[in-house]
């Protein structure tokens, strides 16, 4: 199996303010990476994962992860870089260095830990059929405004057309790598491939794979996932 999915789990979790990375907080007694690791394996569809880990935490990382790869695929970790888009770097020249036949890559964040394992699937399969980069995406709920430094609305576009992106987004790898050895920056990994002219499509996103970037999404988390009632 060449898919290689790719963790950014480096952030300093800033925003959340639980006082340790973020990556390794606990929901359930689980830290949301273990979970999103779990989540990927799971999908059935991914044989190894690289992950970005903070540079103090690569062997804690290592010891909670390691034991949940299939015998057939394996977990590395690296230390992750300064910003979400020097991790996937790291994590990607590991990748296309160390892991044979890597033909498709996922890049999936951490903090997105209750992912789905049927969306990690679709991404993989819309790939595997061709698609050389395609992203999971929600429809927008609110009406959105782009405004100008003042703070005064200069538009409104037109909601039917605008989607919210998540992850894991899937790439052929080749096309990861020169998005990647370009220098341009994005905040997501397909807007870097989409300035390069390549075509990104869409399969249908989650809820439960929101970002978990604020103590309101934990409590959310904790809240609908706590027990796994659901
Ligand atoms: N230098 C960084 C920064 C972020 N990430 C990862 O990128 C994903 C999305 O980033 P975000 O949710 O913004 O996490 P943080 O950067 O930790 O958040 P904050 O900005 O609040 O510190 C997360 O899984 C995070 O760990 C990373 O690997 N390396
Ligand atoms: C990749 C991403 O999760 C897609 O929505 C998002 O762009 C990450 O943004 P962040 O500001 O680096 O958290």
């Amino acid at each position: 199996m060449g898919v290689v999915a790719l963790v950014p789990a480096a952030g300093r979790g800033e925003r959340l303010g639980y006082g340790m990375p973020k990556a390794l907080v606990p929901v359930g007694g689980v830290p949301l990476l273990v979970r999103a690791v779990r989540g990927l394996f799971e999908s059935g569809r991914v044989g190894h994962v690289v992950i970005a880990a903070p540079p103090a935490d690569v062997d804690a990382v290592h010891t909670v992860t390691a034991p949940l790869a299939p015998a057939f695929g394996a977990v590395r970790v690296l230390a992750g870089g300064a910003e979400r888009s020097d991790s996937v770097r790291i994590a990607l020249a590991h990748a296309l260095r160390e892991i044979p036949d890597t033909t498709v890559v996922l890049v999936h964040d951490a903090a997105r830990a209750f992912t789905p394992p049927h969306v990690v699937k679709a991404v993989v399969d819309a790939v595997e059929a061709g698609h050389e980069a395609v992203v999971p995406v929600l429809p927008v709920a609110d009406t959105v405004k782009e405004v100008d430094d003042a703070g005064v609305v200069t538009s409104t576009p037109d909601r039917a057309r605008l989607r919210v992106v998540q992850t894991p987004q899937g790439f052929a790898a080749g096309t990861l790598r020169r998005a990647h050895e370009s220098g341009l920056h994005a905040t997501d990994d397909a807007g870097l491939v989409e300035r390069l002219g390549v075509r990104v499509v869409t399969v249908p996103g989650h809820q439960d794979a929101m970002k978990i970037t604020t103590p309101f999404d934990l409590a959310v988390a904790e809240a609908l996932f706590v027990g796994e009632a659901r």
